[in-house]
């Protein structure tokens, strides 16, 4: 699974914007969920006795994913142990301005190739609250590489200029204080573009493909498809968006929003749909609590500080709690909430990563596969939540 976790470029994720603390609170009132667990908290924290359910090739040491994928295997480390590897890895990953812009510049030939960002969805909520802006952010941190196109893609007619528009109206330069922050969104609204289209039409997006080949003008172009719209029509995107605009010479990357399905079953029905058309490596399934500054700098307190690093274990914690509290009321979700539920909307997604990330054993190293492994076993040794 390619899993959206960030530990280089600061501002990748929309929450890495200063939060107007989204929260809710049913029936206008605050709203608080509390996730109580005393039982999952890592390898010093448990019974000496439980062993790790985890399903193993024992030849092959791998993890079975849902679908049936296969991750890569975790290499033993010789020599070093994985908390001094992570230690390392963590204190050394805090980057400099000139590593982000180096590590967000997709490629080595970066004059060569470019990279373009289709927000499928553009007319909606999420899109001009928390996309647009998070890619303006990265565009003043200097983390998009030097050729970068991004467009808008929805049913709705829109020009370029109302495009602009509209996202003009929730960027911001909130983060720290900025310089020429206003020169700085002139310059981002110039690299942003508008297409109108059906999201079930090859044709449609074929003409979208036209438009980008334009813009990509012949340079190594690698496409990023982020997915701002209803599940029950991301696939209908993603077959379109691969038959008829995926790249040709650079990679094709998509990202989906959630819900990624509703329970376990149509979780893994959606995977399998999406893989008709694209490879696993693919596929980001994006939570964005996992970009949020503190949620990052768990792992930092957690391997990195000599202080808490030894305490972190149940001999010196009885009973953690993660509560999720908004000041706000639901604010337009009633009927979601209704239908969709709040557990399935922050619990099973936000706040289960947090907990993962909190209790997990420590990771053989920052790779996204690794830290995944480890999370997995936190919740395969977990026996109950209650809430
Ligand atoms: N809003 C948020 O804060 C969050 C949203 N998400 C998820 O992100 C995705 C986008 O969210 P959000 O922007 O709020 O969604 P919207 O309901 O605003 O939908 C986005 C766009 O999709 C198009 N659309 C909406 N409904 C339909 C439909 N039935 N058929 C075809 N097109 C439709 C519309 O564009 P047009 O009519 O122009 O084509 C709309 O502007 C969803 O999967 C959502 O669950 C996840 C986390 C937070
Ligand atoms: O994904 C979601 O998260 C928000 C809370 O995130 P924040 O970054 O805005 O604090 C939550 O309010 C929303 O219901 C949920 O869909």
């Amino acid at each position: 699974m390619a899993t959206l976790y960030s530990t280089t470029c600061r501002s990748h994720s929309y929450s890495l914007l200063p939060s107007s603390s989204y929260s809710p609170s049913i029936n206008g009132q605050n709203h608080t969920q509390r996730l109580n667990f005393s039982s999952c908290i890592a390898k010093r924290v448990l019974p000496a006795k439980v062993s790790f359910p985890f399903r193993r090739n024992s030849h092959l040491n791998v993890v079975f994913m849902q679908d049936g994928a296969v991750a890569t295997p975790v290499n033993p480390v010789e020599n070093e142990s994985p908390f001094k590897k992570l230690k390392d890895g963590l204190l050394s990953s805090a980057p400099s301005t000139e590593e982000m812009k180096e590590a967000a510049s997709f490629d080595v030939n970066k004059d060569k190739s470019t990279v373009s960002i289709t927000v499928v969805g553009a007319s909606g909520d999420l899109a001009k609250k928390k996309i647009f802006p998070a890619l303006f952010a990265l565009y003043y941190e200097g983390c998009l590489p030097e050729h970068f196109t991004i467009f808008g893609y929805a049913r709705s007619k829109m020009t370029d200029a109302e495009l602009r528009n509209m996202v003009s109206k929730t960027l911001t330069c909130r983060i720290d204080k900025r310089e020429n922050c206003g020169e700085k969104m002139d310059e981002f609204l110039k690299r942003c573009f508008y297409h109108s289209g059906q999201y079930g039409s090859r044709e449609n997006f074929a003409e979208l493909d036209k438009k980008l080949k334009e813009h990509e003008g012949g340079r190594v172009s690698n496409r990023l498809f982020y997915l701002s719209i209803p599940p029950n029509i991301f696939i209908d995107a993603v077959k379109c968006a691969s038959s008829s605009a995926s790249s040709g010479i650079g990679w094709t990357r998509v990202i989906v929003e959630k819900p990624f399905g509703r329970d376990s079953g149509s979780s893994a029905a959606l995977t399998k749909a999406l893989k008709q058309y694209l490879d696993e490596d693919q596929i980001f399934r994006i939570d964005h609590y996992l970009g949020k500054e503190l949620v990052e700098n768990l792992s930092v307190l957690r391997f990195s500080n000599l202080i808490f690093e030894p305490l972190w274990s149940r001999q010196y914690i009885r009973n953690v709690q993660l509560i999720f509290s908004e000041d706000f009321g639901t604010e337009g979700r009633g009927g979601y909430f209704d239908n969709y539920g709040i557990i399935r909307d922050i619990m099973q997604n936000h706040l289960l990563q947090i907990l993962a990330l909190f209790a997990m054993e420590t990771p053989v190293s920052l790779d996204a596969e690794d830290i995944r492994n480890e999370k997995v076993k936190v919740f395969t040794i977990n026996e109950t939540f209650t809430t």
